[in-house]
């Protein structure tokens, strides 16, 4: 059986330390049409927070039969919580400080006696905004031309052996070709992108190189009716034709 992101053109990414807009609940991102929801942040994540998300998300998630996931920023924020579909950890290739590609992992597997390995999978990140909390937080180089992004995609496909690779440019829209260059570079891992997905014509733009594109200050911001419109841009993406050089 495939892995479940392969099947996904839309993910929503819900920050938990941020709030939905006014009148709007877990049900309706979920009726927005996406794949999948991701519960993650960089900043001021707290287990606490995460436990007052995860639980409704995960509740909503089943009665509308869409998969939860935990993006955890580090080990302190995984909650071991019923009906989640499982946990997205990411690992930073172009991190300037190595504990983000395998410290902190070595850390949780040493103190978290409750992973369930059988639902565990890991996001290959290459982060590309500068200007990103997740940036600065794991001190990512992110001076990379479009050819050094795709060689980051071979590395983590053919070496590191990663399904998914994230192209991350949080809070800004980011370079097509280097999406391309990324998406080119890859086998069979899932490309997913991320950054500045505001509207039906980025989602599209996006989600016609990248197989999945990712939803996040959206959600918090405009709400659950400007997300469909991305979810609708992703879904006729992928609907397109694959051009012959993909
Ligand atoms: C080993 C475990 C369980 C966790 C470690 C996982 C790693 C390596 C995390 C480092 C990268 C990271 C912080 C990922 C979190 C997901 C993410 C990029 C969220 C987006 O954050 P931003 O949008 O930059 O920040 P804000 O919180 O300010 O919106
Ligand atoms: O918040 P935005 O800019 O939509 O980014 C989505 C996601 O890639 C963040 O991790
Ligand atoms: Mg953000």
């Amino acid at each position: 059986m495939s892995a479940p992101w392969t099947e996904w053109d839309h993910i929503v990414k819900l920050d938990p330390d941020k709030t939905l807009v006014d009148g709007e609940s877990y049900a309706d991102v979920c009726k927005t049409g996406t794949d999948a929801i991701e519960i993650g942040g960089t900043t001021g994540m707290t287990e606490e927070k995460m436990t007052e998300v995860i639980e409704p998300c995960a509740a909503a998630g089943r009665e509308h039969d869409v998969p939860v996931y935990i993006e955890p920023s580090h080990p302190g924020t995984v909650v071991h919580a019923d009906g989640l579909s499982g946990y997205l950890v990411p690992t930073v290739f172009n991190a300037g400080d190595i504990a983000w590609l395998t410290g902190v992992h070595k850390e949780w597997a040493r103190m978290d006696a409750e992973i369930d390995w059988d639902r565990t999978h890991t996001e290959a990140y290459i982060v590309l905004n500068p200007d990103s909390s997740v940036a600065e937080y794991t001190q990512a180089n992110c001076d990379l031309d479009a050819d050094e992004v795709a060689a980051y995609a071979t590395v983590a496909e053919r070496m590191f052996g990663q399904r998914i690779v994230y192209l991350e440019y949080s809070g800004t829209f980011g370079d097509p070709d280097v999406v391309t260059a990324a998406s080119d570079a890859l086998d069979d891992a899932t490309l997913f992108y991320g950054g500045g997905i505001g509207d039906y014509d980025a989602a599209r733009e996006m989600g016609g190189r990248a197989d999945t594109v990712i939803v996040g200050d959206l959600v918090h911001d405009e709400g659950c009716d400007a997300v469909r419109e991305t979810v609708r841009g992703a879904k006729e993406a992928g609907q397109e034709p694959v051009e012959p050089d993909r």
